[in-house]
């Protein structure tokens, strides 16, 4: 059994415009992905393309005007917003990409022990804060005095604490300097291999292939390909999607190819595959219904023309 399960989540956005009409964007749609313990899986893909708000779906923290479908498990249970409200930071801790989400009236050593439910508190947080590379005195510090990295770094130490079952890191690494990084991944291993799981969203393609157990590689709202790591490292032959090749072309190692093009804003998604205005190789059929996702040699891939 899978510690988190996301089966078929869709998540739209009730917007006004001009005139008050009102319309209907949809930000994630018939997207999967499973988390199995001890499993680091790496999400990755272009901005825009819904990472952070499946973070925020499985957490329950969307926005008011967000409408979602779908199922998300956590243990084989359905995860209800009663239950989300539950296991959040308890069973489930969001490391958050935004910095805001520490509270501007605690010093940051009390916020960090708040989340330690068993053992010393304030050995926890300093042991956490060594390894992180924070001084003793930053406890002391509320978070407007610290600096983009070190509020970073203190959100980390917040969920690396506090004995969940899964940490999802949405973006966790930016503006860090090589040494932390290190740790913060090297904390993510050993967490996931005391039999917990992480989710790790990230736009660092060349850090998610030397820690990931796993990929899975978004676009427009939804997963185009989901493999082992070891299918991208080495040469592109065993990625499956167009997407993900171009992604792996496009890394410096790789001869930095970028793909023409952008991806499509929700207002104006193609009917059919979503990558097709991009693709070398769509043809008249992927312009006619989104494909669905599919198993395809050991791992899963949404395109009619991947072998
Ligand atoms: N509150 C909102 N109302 C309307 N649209 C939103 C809202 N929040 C996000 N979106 C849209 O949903 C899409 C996905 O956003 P999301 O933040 O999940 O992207 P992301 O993959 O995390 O991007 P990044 O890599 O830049 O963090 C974007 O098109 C974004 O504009
Ligand atoms: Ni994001």
């Amino acid at each position: 059994m899978s510690i988190l399960e996301v089966k078929n989540l869709s998540v739209s956005f009730k917007q006004y415009t001009a005139g008050l009409k009102q319309t209907n964007h949809k930000v994630i749609s018939s997207l999967n992905v499973t988390l199995e313990a001890g499993e680091i899986l790496a999400v990755v893909g272009a901005s825009g393309s819904g990472k952070s708000l499946l973070a925020h779906a499985i957490l329950g923290i969307l926005p008011s005007n967000a409408s979602v479908s779908g199922v998300i498990t956590f243990e084989g249970e359905e995860l209800t917003s009663a239950r989300q409200k539950a296991v959040r930071g308890k069973e489930i801790a969001l490391v958050p990409q935004s910095v805001n989400f520490l509270d501007p009236l605690m010093h940051v050593g009390s916020q960090v022990r708040t989340s330690v439910k068993k053992g010393d508190a304030v050995k926890a947080q300093r042991a956490v804060f060594e390894r992180l590379h924070l001084r003793q005195e930053v406890e002391q510090m509320y978070p407007f005095q610290l600096s983009g990295g070190m509020a970073r770094r203190t959100l980390l130490s917040t969920a690396m604490v506090s004995g969940v079952k899964v940490i999802i890191a949405d973006e966790p690494t930016p503006g860090l300097d090589p040494v932390v990084i290190k740790e913060a991944l090297d904390q993510f291993r050993e967490f996931a291999n005391q039999g917990c799981a992480v989710m790790l969203i990230t736009h660092d393609i060349e850090s998610a292939l030397q820690i990931a157990d796993k990929i899975a590689v978004f676009y427009a709202g939804t997963t185009v390909e989901i493999a082992k790591v070891e299918d991208f490292l080495g040469q592109s032959e065993a990625i499956r999607h167009p997407y993900s090749k171009a992604l792996w072309r496009a890394l410096p190692q790789n001869d930095f190819i970028p793909i023409p093009g952008s991806q499509p804003h929700p207002s104006a998604l193609p009917t059919g595959c979503l990558f097709a205005p991009r693709c070398e190789m769509a043809t008249p059929e992927c312009w006619e219904a989104q494909p669905d996702i599919r198993n395809l040699r050991d791992g899963m891939v949404r395109c009619i023309h991947a072998t």
